[in-house]
């Protein structure tokens, strides 16, 4: 399925279509199976959307928080008070500022040592999705920043993530970064109801032009492994990452 672009004339642009695209997704999750389950993504781009969500009051009306779980699509190896946490970003920016229980935030435990972390949050996963074995979760929206390397979540070029086929979650070692992550492996993000990558600034035309209209290469632009089964691939971009 060709994705859907989005493009938008600034960075505050394209967080309020973010924004309404997640209040209506979640609107609609909830009216149709009284939930609504959501992957995060980190990046200062996703994170313009958490904070947008967080100030206005019209939008967060429409979110059913209640009914809401939030997962993340990869995390730092590192507490959930690190500056670094994908975790403590989203908290700071919305959840500690919306009504969305405790029990209701599905965290990649980045304290434990990553491969315990990743098969923890994989215990995780299936408890709240009921999986079968094998089976994989079936989130109704995932949110993916790219990086100006062509990387989304944590699967970075040239990692042995990229070519996990059975995992739901794994570690993985980023040696450009000189740090393990913990991150959801492909087919998850390919078994979603809707996966929607939010992507600002001129340092990431490139790749958002590589990824997106160049040839298909995932072990150097591990965003083009990103295309749902049976599912919406949606790129909002601002003018200028369309570049
Ligand atoms: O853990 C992370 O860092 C993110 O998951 C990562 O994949 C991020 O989404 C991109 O690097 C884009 O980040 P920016 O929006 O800040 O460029």
């Amino acid at each position: 399925m060709k994705p859907e672009i989005c493009i938008v004339e600034s960075p505050q642009a394209l967080a309020r279509a973010a924004a309404h695209e997640f209040a209506n997704r979640a609107a609609t999750a909830v009216q149709q199976k009284g939930v609504f389950s959501v992957a995060l993504a980190g990046g200062h781009t996703p994170k313009a959307l958490y904070s947008l969500l967080a100030d206005d009051a019209e939008l967060q009306q429409k979110i059913p928080w209640r009914d809401s779980h939030f997962f993340w699509g990869d995390e730092r190896s590192v507490p959930p008070d690190h500056p670094d946490s994908n975790f403590c970003m989203a908290q700071t920016a919305l959840l500690s500022r919306v009504p969305v229980p405790a029990a209701n935030l599905h965290r990649i435990k980045g304290e434990l040592a990553p491969q315990q972390a990743a098969t923890a949050y994989e215990q995780n996963l299936a408890e709240f999705f009921h999986l079968q074995p094998d089976a994989l979760p079936r989130f109704d929206l995932v949110l993916l920043g790219l990086g100006a390397d062509g990387h989304t979540a944590s699967l970075f070029p040239g990692t042995r993530a990229l070519h996990e086929q059975k995992r739901m979650a794994v570690a993985n070692w980023v040696d450009k970064l000189g740090t393990g992550r913990i991150t959801l492996t492909a087919p998850v993000f390919n078994n979603a109801v809707c996966v929607i990558f939010l992507v600002s600034g001129s340092d990431k035309a490139r790749a958002r032009k590589a990824v997106l209209e160049g040839r298909y290469d995932p072990e150097r632009l591990p965003a083009q492994l990103i295309r749902p089964r049976a599912g919406e691939l949606k790129w909002i971009l601002d003018a200028a990452a369309a570049r």
